[in-house]
């Protein structure tokens, strides 16, 4: 039997995703150690599991290398590849929306300028509701561009909402809603059925209870 293999996304929502597999009755605990390892081997179930950033877990399974992977919705938007993704595992919720200060009226659809690390999903929900926006791409602290005149806007991930109101921003806009999510490799989920359907409905099942 082939090892089967699971890309899971490093930082935030890494502990999480951890426990959840290990509910399953899969063997990641070596993950939780603290260590420079980037890839873990359950030898009872012949699983592999390996840590890539976040925006590379979908890449990492539309080619193969990976059957499975675990990551955030956020992540699959933006990437936008061809894969399956049959279930929500309904932690790392958040919402991805645009943002900008208190005094500003969104609703006058100017040209605005938009910074943001997601450009693809900022691009279709300006374009969807046709606004001619400029797009600044950033890898992080987004919420620091409107306050230094860098863009009019943001578009980001709120959780708490704390980031938003420390820097004197709100939400303008929801987007979408985020939380992490598990896909499918589409030649895997042919080639490996039984074993990825069985992995999938022992997540659901601890999905149900939590
Ligand atoms: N404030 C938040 N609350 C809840 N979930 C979040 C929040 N921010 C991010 N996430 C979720 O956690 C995932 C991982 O976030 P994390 O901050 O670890 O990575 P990142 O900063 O996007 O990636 P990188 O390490 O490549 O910069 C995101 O893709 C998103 O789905
Ligand atoms: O609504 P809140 O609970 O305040 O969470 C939202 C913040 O969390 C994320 O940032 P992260 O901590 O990943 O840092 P980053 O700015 O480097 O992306 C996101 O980009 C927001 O800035």
């Amino acid at each position: 039997m082939r090892y089967l293999t699971i890309a899971l996304a490093k930082g935030r929502i890494s502990d999480e995703c951890t426990e959840m597999l290990e509910s399953t009755g899969l063997n990641c605990s070596e993950m939780k150690i603290e260590s420079r390892k980037l890839i873990f081997t359950d030898e009872k179930n012949k699983v592999k599991f390996i840590l890539v950033k976040p925006a590379d877990v979908p890449t990492y399974v539309e080619y193969g290398s990976s059957d499975i992977g675990i990551v955030g919705k956020d992540v699959l938007l933006e990437e936008a590849r061809d894969l399956y993704e049959p279930l929500d595992l309904g932690f790392g919720i958040c919402r991805m929306a645009v943002a900008g200060p208190y005094n500003l009226d969104f609703k006058s659809k100017k040209a605005y300028k938009v910074a943001t690390k997601f450009p693809n999903i900022s691009a279709r929900y300006f374009s969807s509701v046709g606004m001619d926006v400029k797009i600044i791409k950033l890898s992080g602290s987004v919420e620091l561009a409107p306050l230094i005149g860098l863009s009019d806007v943001i578009v980001d991930l709120v959780q708490t909402g704390s980031t938003l109101r420390e820097n004197g921003l709100e939400i303008k806009e929801v987007i979408a809603d985020i939380s992490a999510r598990v896909v499918v490799n589409k030649a895997s989920m042919k080639l490996e059925n039984k074993r990825i359907i069985d992995i999938i409905e022992r997540l659901q099942s601890v999905v149900k209870r939590s």
